[in-house]
């Protein structure tokens, strides 16, 4: 997990938040046995606290242009000739393709010298071209040393591993493809790729090897299990998948390329070679995100097509990485029943070739036909489930009422004071990110140290100060989530909070961003319509963010001081109409007894624009695990509908659509028990 450093303005600085937390476990974030991974640095790291300025493709290439520096433009980075290459070196180098070597991304500005591997963010860039003559002077070329823990394990797992074909029995091997469908998959095709398998865990085993193939510089072990008639594939990488850069297959590209297909598994790359000769890419972490440093190598290609997978999760991650290289030259595959993953493809005897060439272009014009849309929103009937998007495992009743958790949506959460906001918004994103949802924290009120211990004791479901013993294990899976927070704390400025959002969108594929909460963006106006115009202001560029980038915003919001006895409303959001106004959904945790229950607290769902089920349902809140979502067994659950100008009791209603709880391995004594009374859906 890492934390983006706040330095005034948007934020190019990351640290490991281990450094501040996590502590003791030290495995490496990169690992680089073979030729060592080069980082620039400046002799002394900027002091954190100073500000770093945001920095855009013009100012970029304006500084290119005033410091003389020659520079070519494409499709995500800008390449220029390395300073980092000695000027030897840069002579023997006639094609521009080998001098123009350094790679800076037009977004961050972060740069990847492809000859020496050095990497660096903008401002070491700078720092380097403004030492010169001798740009190493002001600088240090640092080799990160290869972990030695992690290099030894990769070698002694590499050697283990043999080639599929090299098994002594067949029936092992036979079944050994079997598991992972790769009975149709050539010897020829896994050894071209370097597949190996590891008999005693019973893993592929694919390599990472560095640029220009002179070492292995991590691996990725994949194991199959059967269940419930299906095959379930787990992953595990060295180093840990935050720092696992592979893109399997490059090795085999050839400088020459200029087409790619991306696909999002090892297995599906080995597919669509076989089948069709093409220079095919698999991304390290699937559909989960594609980081920026990888964007360099894919500079080459005119034409990338994503092939990613067979559900609409694929498809929603294809088109948001289109975005990333440049929609211009990408193409998408449509999931669908014809069209399966590569892999699958292959193994029903399907044209792969065929299926490619379906591929709708990635760029939208401004306006479009119902044709253009049409197999969209085929996509979207044929798959209602998944177009509700991301289910909660611990909020069965969420499920119920807003269906899932969708892209490009604004959620209001309001409560009163001190009634649990924080507590319970942390839960609820901390269950989403546990199913793969990229999230990004802004805690302005509580720090980031006291927010992640809030959300490792939910992880955990239970008090880690009784068994610190047990914190470590806890820590180092907490770690691996796909979790990111905002250093800001106090007051800050919208604009910088959205850019900083926008870069982490770019950087680690956010879809899920918490702000907790708006208050904290409002200046200091005394007058209260100052403050609520600049509230209106806040919520529409919250909604703008979301729709444009594609990404969730839960945004917390106080209400307005009511009286003590009145149930909140939606029109107790602080400020105008405007936030209920642009909200895909609204939440109220209500800290009022339910009128005939035992609860303390229970949560509203007051607006819900994607199908417009409204409700609400209790919450109990779990001191030792400061959980909200597993409620004491015995107790009965009470019903009540939502009324926006008050709470209804209603009567129990049973076989409600989506009325089915989600269960998880951490809430499984949720169950509704068919005897217990069902909370409602209501009216509207
Ligand atoms: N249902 C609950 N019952 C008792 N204590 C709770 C409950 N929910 C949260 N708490 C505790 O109350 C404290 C305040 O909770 P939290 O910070 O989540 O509230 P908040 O609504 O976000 O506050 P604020 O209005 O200041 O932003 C925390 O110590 C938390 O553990």
């Amino acid at each position: 997990m890492w934390v983006l450093l706040r330095s005034g303005y948007p934020l190019r600085i990351l640290l490991p938040l281990r450094g501040a937390w996590m502590g003791r476990r030290g495995l490496p974030r990169s690992l680089t046995p073979g030729p060592p991974r080069r980082r620039y640095r400046k002799e002394a790291l900027p002091a954190l606290e100073a500000p770093v300025l945001p920095v855009t493709t013009t100012e970029i290439r304006q500084y290119l242009r005033a410091r003389g520096i020659p520079f070519q433009d494409g499709h995500s980075c800008l390449r220029a000739p390395s300073p980092f290459v000695g000027a030897s070196k840069l002579k023997d180098q006639t094609g521009a393709a080998t001098s123009f070597s350094l790679f800076i991304d037009k977004t961050t500005g972060r740069f990847l010298c492809m000859t020496t591997l050095a990497e660096g963010s903008w401002e070491d860039f700078q720092a380097s071209v403004e030492g010169q003559g001798d740009g190493a002077k002001e600088g240090v070329l640092l080799s990160e040393a290869p972990e030695a823990e992690d290099s030894e394990e990769v070698r002694r797992i590499w050697d283990r591993a043999i080639p599929l074909w090299e098994l002594p029995e067949p029936e092992e091997a036979q079944l050994a493809r079997m598991m992972f469908g790769l009975t149709k998959v050539t010897d020829d095709t896994l050894k071209r790729f370097s597949v190996r398998y590891l008999r005693p865990a019973r893993r592929l085993v694919f390599p990472w090897f560095s640029p220009g193939g002179l070492g292995l510089r991590g691996l990725k072990l994949l194991g199959a299990e059967t269940q419930g008639g299906g095959v379930q594939y787990v992953e595990t990488t060295i180093p840990r998948p935050g720092a696992y850069h592979n893109l399997f297959g490059l090795p085999l590209i050839s400088r020459r390329d200029v087409e790619v297909v991306l696909t999002s598994r090892e297995l599906d790359s080995l597919a669509l070679s076989q089948s069709t000769g093409l220079p095919t890419l698999a991304l390290p972490r699937g559909t989960a995100c594609l980081p920026p440093a990888l964007l360099p190598y894919l500079e080459q290609f005119r034409r990338v097509v994503l092939w990613l997978g067979n559900d609409l999760r694929s498809w929603e991650a294809a088109k948001l990485f289109a975005r990333k290289l440049n929609p211009k030259r990408c193409s998408l595959v449509r999931p669908g029943d014809q069209q399966p993953s590569p892999l699958e493809a292959l193994n029903q005897g399907l044209n792969l070739s065929r299926i490619l060439r379906t591929a709708l272009p990635a760029w939208h014009k401004s306006i479009v036909s119902f044709r253009q849309l049409r197999e969209e929103v085929l996509g979207e009937l044929s798959n209602v489930e998944q177009a509700a998007g991301v289910r909660w495992s611990r909020f069965p009743d969420l499920n119920r009422l807003l269906k899932g958790h969708r892209k490009g949506e604004l959620t209001v959460f309001t409560g009163p004071t001190g009634s649990g906001k924080t507590t319970f918004i942390s839960e609820y994103a901390l269950d989403l990110c546990t199913q793969g949802v990229n999230t990004l924290w802004g805690s302005f009120e509580i720090s980031n140290v006291r927010l992640a211990r809030v959300m490792l004791t939910q992880f955990a479901v239970g008090r880690l100060e009784e068994q610190l013993d047990k914190y470590d294990e806890w820590a180092d899976r907490f770690e691996d989530l796909p979790l990111y927070f905002m250093t800001f704390h106090g007051q800050q400025s919208i604009r910088t909070v959205i850019d900083t959002m926008q870069h982490a969108v770019y950087v680690y594929d956010i879809c899920h961003v918490v702000i907790d909460n708006l208050q904290f963006m409002m200046g200091h106006e005394q007058l209260s319509t100052d403050r609520i115009a600049a509230q209106d202001y806040i919520v529409g560029a919250f909604r703008k963010f979301a729709t444009d980038s594609s990404c969730h915003v839960t945004l917390v919001i106080h209400p307005r001081k009511e009286d003590d006895d009145k149930e909140l409303q939606t029109a107790s959001i602080f400020g105008s109409a405007k936030a209920s106004q642009e909200a895909d959904n609204v939440l109220i945790l209500q800290d009022r007894k339910l009128v005939t229950g035992p609860g303390k607290r229970y949560l509203q769902v007051s607006k819900n624009r994607f199908d417009g089920d409204v409700g609400v349902f209790p919450l109990e809140f779990n001191k030792s695990s400061l959980t909200f979502s597993i409620p004491p067994k015995s107790k009965a659950r009470l019903k009540k509908i939502k009324d926006d100008n008050g709470l209804v009791a209603k009567k129990p209603s049973s076989g409600k659509k989506g009325a089915m709880p989600q269960i998880s391995d951490t809430c499984s004594n949720q169950a509704r028990n068919p005897n217990q009374p069902d909370f409602s859906k209501p009216s509207r």
